[in-house]
């Protein structure tokens, strides 16, 4: 069903559709075909059972409020984000904004150790150890989720993607994303229909990494694409984890799944809270598809490239801008300087 949109984004349509959902307690083989179905299909699922400690969720849960709720000024002693720290309605280095403000750091345990100086003066230890089980316990989820698709593709080295995020240098990220009600004057409270108050929190892209795993608190914003100017809500469910597929997924598996476009807006009462995990290559990995996907009858769609090469090319771009054609073979672009 396709009804008109009630956001103030008004050409777009927003459309009512059940979302994949793969419960990981199922038969293994059962569950490999539901996850490599719903990457082909919406690059986007929704996963139950997930194994991730509800304590090690809440304990990160907590943290991240409380740094929300500090004044700014002392916010601002964790940014400005280079791109890793605290940054507010700014996002990304070319001019990109929203109703949003964040945290995002790298997930190496020192880099943890260090933000978190930052992040909390009175006891960053508490910080850096909640970032840090949720890092370890997520991390092994998007293992378990890369070793089914590889299982699901038939990839005999079914490691081949869990290695890349599995290694002591993958460059994945941690992000908290907090998107308060916007401000409506007071004057303007009884006026003002509620969908004025819906703002764009984080504009529409895809993310570059590999995979992401995405649980926010009981209040809904994320909305995903799979077809221009159709925009698909994603109900709230802090119990579950939203998966995306990223720009290196796509890569890796010569275009059969689409990293999907997305976007979050701001609940016009409540605040939103979200923590995202990206798994990323280490740096200098080589980015290609296993032979067995690039079947002998197809052709590789991109030439092979590094994460350091692609990240580089994502940094210089706008958020919403679409990276991976540049990297279509037959073309040396990606060279972005
Ligand atoms: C505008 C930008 C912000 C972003 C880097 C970029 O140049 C384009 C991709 C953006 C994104 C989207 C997913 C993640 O939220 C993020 C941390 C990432 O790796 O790529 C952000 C980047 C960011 O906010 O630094
Ligand atoms: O907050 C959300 O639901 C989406 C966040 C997001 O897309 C991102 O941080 O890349
Ligand atoms: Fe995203």
């Amino acid at each position: 069903m396709v009804v008109a949109s009630p956001t103030p984004l008004s050409s777009e349509k927003l459309r009512d559709v059940n979302l994949p959902m793969v419960d990981l307690s199922a038969e293994r083989s059962e569950v490999s075909k539901s996850v490599v179905k719903a990457c082909e299909e919406f690059g986007f699922f929704k996963v139950i059972n997930h194994g991730v400690p509800e304590d090690v969720i809440l304990n990160l849960e907590r943290e991240g409020l409380g740094f929300f709720a500090l004044p700014v000024t002392e916010k601002q002693r964790a940014g400005p984000p280079n791109p890793f720290g605290y940054g507010c309605k700014n996002i990304g280095f070319n001019g990109d904004m929203g109703e949003v403000e964040y945290l995002t750091l790298n997930t190496h345990p020192l880099s943890i150790a260090e933000r978190s100086k930052t992040i909390s003066t009175h006891d960053p230890s508490k910080f850096s150890s909640a970032a840090m089980a949720f890092i370890e316990a997520v991390r092994e989820l998007a293992c378990e989720l890369l070793d089914l698709i590889a299982e699901g593709l038939l990839v005999p080295d079914t490691a081949v993607f869990s290695r890349l995020i599995r290694d002591l240098d993958s460059d994945s990220v941690l992000r908290l994303n907090h998107y308060p009600p916007p401000q409506v004057d007071c004057k303007d409270w009884d006026t003002s229909p509620s969908y004025d108050r819906v703002k764009v929190g984080i504009g529409a892209h895809s993310d570059p990494q590999i995979l992401t795993l995405l649980r926010s608190n009981d209040v809904g914003g994320l909305q995903i694409s799979v077809e221009d100017g159709v925009w698909i809500p994603v109900p709230s469910d802090p119990t579950a984890f939203w998966v995306n597929v990223g720009d290196m997924l796509q890569a890796m598996t010569n275009g059969r799944f689409m990293s999907v476009r997305h976007r979050a807006l701001t609940n016009p009462f409540k605040s939103r809270m979200s923590m995202a995990y990206f798994g990323a290559p280490p740096l200098q990995a080589s980015i290609s598809a296993p032979p067995e996907i690039v079947r002998p009858n197809r052709l590789s769609l991109y030439r092979p490239f590094t994460w350091a090469e692609y990240k580089k090319t994502t940094y210089s771009l706008r958020l919403g801008d679409s990276r991976l054609q540049l990297y279509s073979a037959g073309t040396d672009a990606g060279v972005a300087s």
